[in-house]
């Protein structure tokens, strides 16, 4: 099997050095062939995974986190071959996606699965918005794209500039803290399949291909990578102390059934914000969009070996 690595060297921080040097033992162990690219900037590996679909390759290997992921399947759905089979070395801080595959932790274990897995396909999202001068942006996602209070807090914990004297988790802490005190809810309507579900105050509206978000917040517990349909969370908190308990039970999925949630499946998702410049969007955990913005699921049309 003639595999491309697709690796970002920043993904994970320290923690992820540390975790790269016992999987690069193990793959190169078990793929004596395979050859490594690393991303050069933010970005990089959407370029990457591009132009490496094209080639002689039978797999590309994602070394890195969700955003890595993210900019991964952006790459290759837009490259010459989307079916291009792809399968994860989870290196980052959160690793959402990867939880929704039971991949073994074990480097030696990992490889061995990997080699001996069947390609199935599973689905990916789009998203189509519209930033303040009206020009349309299009992006393909692998796990969860939110909006609300989990854009503010990601576009914090990644604005450039900021000095990076926390790190990895407690870095994602303090910014959820920080955008807590400031909170006022958004005002916007969420369309589920072109049906009106809420319109007014919200904390929050998560449109998940996967399950988790967040560094293992288990958002949407039903969702379903494979089953042609997103699962949808709104949430209607409006209090700091509310939002505050309600996020505190997402870990253990808690939240299931509390009064202010309602969870949706649906296909096509689309998000009004009365105030598109005061919305950020993330995608994958990044925070490139602002406004308004149409999710629309794409079944099946990534392949993988998990
Ligand atoms: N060479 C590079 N230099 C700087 N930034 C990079 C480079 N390569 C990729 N990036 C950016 O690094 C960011 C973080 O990557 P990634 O999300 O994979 O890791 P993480 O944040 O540690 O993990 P997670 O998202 O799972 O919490 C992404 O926005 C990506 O575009």
């Amino acid at each position: 099997m003639k595999i491309a690595v697709v690796r970002n060297p920043i993904a994970g921080g320290r923690t992820g050095q540390r975790q790269w040097a016992p999987l690069l033992a193990a793959f190169r162990a078990r793929f004596p062939d395979m050859e490594i690219h690393e991303s050069r900037s933010s970005g990089d590996a959407r370029r990457l995974a591009c132009e490496l679909a094209a080639g002689p390759y039978d797999l590309l290997l994602v070394a890195g986190g969700d955003g890595t992921i993210s900019d991964v399947v952006d790459g290759v759905l837009t490259s010459s071959r989307p079916d291009m089979p792809l399968a994860f070395l989870p290196v980052g801080t959160g690793c959402d996606f990867v939880r929704n595959f039971a991949l073994p932790a074990d480097p030696a274990a990992l490889a061995d699965h990997i080699a001996n897995a069947p390609l199935r396909k599973i689905d990916a999202g789009l998203l189509i918005a519209r930033d303040g001068n009206g020009s349309e942006q299009r992006r393909h996602f692998a796990n969860i794209t939110s909006a609300g209070i989990s854009g503010e807090i990601v576009d914090a914990v990644n604005a450039p500039g900021r000095p990076r004297i926390l790190n990895g988790p407690l870095r994602f802490l303090v910014h959820s803290a920080l955008a807590m005190l400031r909170y006022r809810p958004y005002d916007f309507e969420v369309l589920v399949d072109g049906m009106l579900v809420h319109q007014g105050r919200l904390a929050l509206v998560a449109i998940a291909n996967g399950g988790w978000f967040g560094g293992g917040m288990h958002i949407t517990p039903d969702a379903d990578i494979s089953d042609g349909m997103f699962e949808v969370a709104v949430m209607r908190e409006e209090r700091v102390l509310g939002l505050l308990n309600l996020l505190g039970r997402l870990h253990s999925a808690g939240h299931v059934g509390h009064p202010l949630l309602s969870f949706h499946r649906a296909r096509r998702v689309e998000v009004r914000p009365r105030d598109p410049a005061r919305f950020p969007i993330e995608v994958d955990g990044e925070a490139p969009i602002r406004g308004g913005f149409v999710a629309e699921i794409l079944p099946g049309v990534l392949t993988v070996r998990t």
